[in-house]
């Protein structure tokens, strides 16, 4: 790289939130963001290929340690990320040796905490299901279960979700076969531009299999199929308590492994699961260039 090349670059780690991919980039002390050109450029390359950009920056709100700008694979923002701010969590407890933080994302302030088994809980706050909150473009007023179908007119293969925001829009559609038998990257693109979803919107298909767990699969927004979303499990969890499908503490299976999702009386829901880091490197916010960190030998 050229100086001016490497000047521009900031530290990122290449990390995942139970197979959810995620580069956690280092934007303190500066300025800039991650540009949507380069989360496009580097999404579309097999080594940096990722769900979530977790930018790092400056704290803005007193009393905060950072700012999180979260970015997905096709350079739009999101409100939350659940497994990426594990991700986080995990990056900033190794460089300044402390386990709790308070995060700012443009969904609200939100609380996390690396634990002594090295599990990491992130309060992701409270559930929104108002049509207008999530958005909805015209009103619902029980969004337990919204009209909403796709398949035969007559047969839907899916259809009546339950909706919510947890600093993002999700539609919870339930079932009760497995998963894995719904061809979700066929429906998912489809609802995810669903006209009723004006911000567009994270499609899962869930199947509740005890009062404490549900097996789920997502198709996320700005992204596509995910090996795991935390938003989209908390969001599951919650919608399965309401309807009275679960209790509110629940063991959310995603195609990456476990989340255990708490929505406590207080009305927050608390996620808690691993982080993963894998490799280093430094990448131009701009353009995406990157290179990996030398490896000791
Ligand atoms: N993977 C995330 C959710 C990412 C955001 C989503 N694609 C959106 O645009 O809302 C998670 O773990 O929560």
């Amino acid at each position: 790289m050229t100086p001016h090349a490497v000047a521009s670059t900031v530290p990122f780690a290449r990390m995942n939130g139970l197979g959810n991919e995620i580069l956690v980039a280092d934007l303190r002390g500066r300025d800039d963001r991650i540009l949507p050109a380069a989360a496009i450029a580097l999404a579309g390359r097999a080594e940096t290929r990722f769900d979530q950009i977790m930018a790092i920056h400056d704290p803005v709100t007193p009393d905060t340690d950072a700012l999180v700008r979260i970015v997905n694979a096709d350079g739009t923002e999101a409100g939350a990320c659940g497994n990426g701010m594990r991700c986080v969590v995990q990056a900033l407890a190794a460089e300044l040796g402390r386990r709790s933080f308070t995060f700012e994302t443009r969904a609200g302030i939100l609380f996390a905490e690396e634990h002594e088994d090295g599990t990491i809980s992130v309060d992701m706050g409270r559930p929104k299901f108002g049509w207008q909150d999530i958005p909805l473009s015209e009103p619902f007023h029980d969004t337990r279960a919204i009209e909403l179908q796709i398949g035969p007119i007559d047969a839907p293969v899916l259809h009546s979700p339950s909706v919510a925001s947890m600093g993002n829009p999700h539609a919870i559609f339930w079932v009760t076969r497995d998963v894995g038998s719904y061809e979700l990257e066929r429906f998912g693109p489809i609802l995810e531009n669903h006209p009723l979803f004006p911000e567009r919107a994270n499609i899962s298909i869930a199947e509740v299999t005890a009062d404490d767990a549900m097996t789920i699969r997502t198709w996320e927004r700005g992204v596509g199929l995910t090996r795991a979303c935390g938003s989209a499990a908390c969001a599951a969890a919650v919608s399965g308590a309401r309807t009275r499908r679960t209790g509110r503490r629940v063991t959310v299976t995603v195609p990456g492994g476990d989340l255990l999702i708490d929505w406590r009386d207080d009305d927050r829901v608390v996620m808690t699961g691993p982080a993963e880091w894998e490799w280093s490197g430094r990448l131009d916010p701009a353009t995406g260039a990157f290179e990996r960190d030398a490896v000791a030998a």
